[in-house]
């Protein structure tokens, strides 16, 4: 039975402070279209990889990778909080056999997610969706990274597991491209934002307000020009992209994280889901891909790219 991908950009700001109509348009519509190839498809299962962004992972167990086998959304930017639809059994599968192929993947009853996970899903199947699905953290923000060889085994582990089960398994990689939005950093917190990276679960109303201000300000004066941010890199995100394209997903053992971070900005290392899920689609021999699309979005501060591929049968 063949696997499907999708791998898709998020962006807080999406429906916050969106680019001209030409371009949400364009974007909305290749959210149909993605929508419409997965109905298709007509998934059995759904493997989500994705990161979080201090909302539901921290600084107190920062995990290289974690399988949730039990999840809930903590329900920041607007998307839905509650538990997930998790596929237990699958999940405890699936951790079984990538520590069988010795890969020290973390597990937990009930992962916190964030909109890096969320907010894909609910592009994909809307709000209150009950899909089975098993989420996957990978880590993106929380620095220092081990190297991209270890995100490709994971997702080839992951792929190789699936692909013995003979179901419609679909998998899906969050994640933008080239972005360097205000997500603060351990080697430059200050003791306040400190606390929070080790132990900022359930912020008060107030204090979620403010971060997604500061984001959202961020945005504007990106949209605006300002230029002391880190730019959106179209040849960079090109490169990125051809890489799957072209079936080459070993190629990105080579890719440093201070080339990803010095040509994509620090977020640039949310590339990494994409790296996991189209891993996962290779072991099952060679793929199609589909379908792409890219827009560099400056309101959304970010290289917003979508692919879907499927194996061959
Ligand atoms: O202020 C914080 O702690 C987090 C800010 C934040 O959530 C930013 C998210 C940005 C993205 O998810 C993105 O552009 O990929
Ligand atoms: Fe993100």
């Amino acid at each position: 039975m063949p696997l499907a991908l999708c791998t898709l950009s998020h962006s807080p700001l999406y429906g916050i402070n969106d680019p001209d109509p030409s371009v949400l348009n364009a974007v909305d519509a290749a959210f149909d279209r993605v929508r419409t190839f997965v109905e298709d498809f007509d998934p059995e299962l759904t493997i989500v990889f994705g990161p979080d962004h201090y909302n539901g992972v921290f600084y107190d167990m920062m995990p290289a990778f974690c399988i949730g086998s039990g999840a809930r959304a903590v329900g920041d930017w607007g998307t839905e909080p509650g538990p997930l639809p998790v596929d237990r059994t699958a999940a405890r599968r699936l951790v079984s056999a990538v520590l069988d192929d010795g890969i020290d993947v973390a597990q937990s009853e009930e992962l916190h997610v964030d909109h890096g996970i969320a907010q894909p899903l609910e592009f994909l199947f809307g709000k209150r969706y009950s899909n089975p699905l098993v989420p996957v953290f990978v880590n993106a923000v929380g620095l220092p990274l081990g190297p991209m060889q270890r995100i490709r085994l994971l997702g080839e582990s992951i792929g190789r597991e699936i692909e013995s089960w003979n179901k419609r398994v679909l998998i899906v990689g969050s994640g933008g491209l080239s972005h360097d939005p205000p997500v603060p950093r351990l080697d430059e917190a200050t003791p306040e934002v400190l606390a929070r990276l080790i132990d900022g679960r359930n912020p008060s109303p107030e204090l979620r307000a403010e971060r997604q201000r500061r984001v959202i300000e961020a945005g504007k004066a990106h949209a605006a020009g300002d230029t002391s941010f880190q730019q959106i890199n179209p040849d960079f995100d090109a490169r990125i992209m051809n890489t799957f394209a072209d079936s080459a997903v070993s190629e990105t053992d080579s890719w440093t994280t201070d080339w990803m971070e010095k040509n994509g900005g620090h977020s640039a290392h949310e590339i990494r889901s994409w790296v996991a899920a189209f891993a996962a689609l290779s072991t099952g021999g060679s793929y199609t891909v589909t379908n792409r699309w890219y827009w560099p979005v400056q309101e959304w501060m970010t290289g917003f790219g979508m692919m879907t591929a499927i194996q061959e049968a």
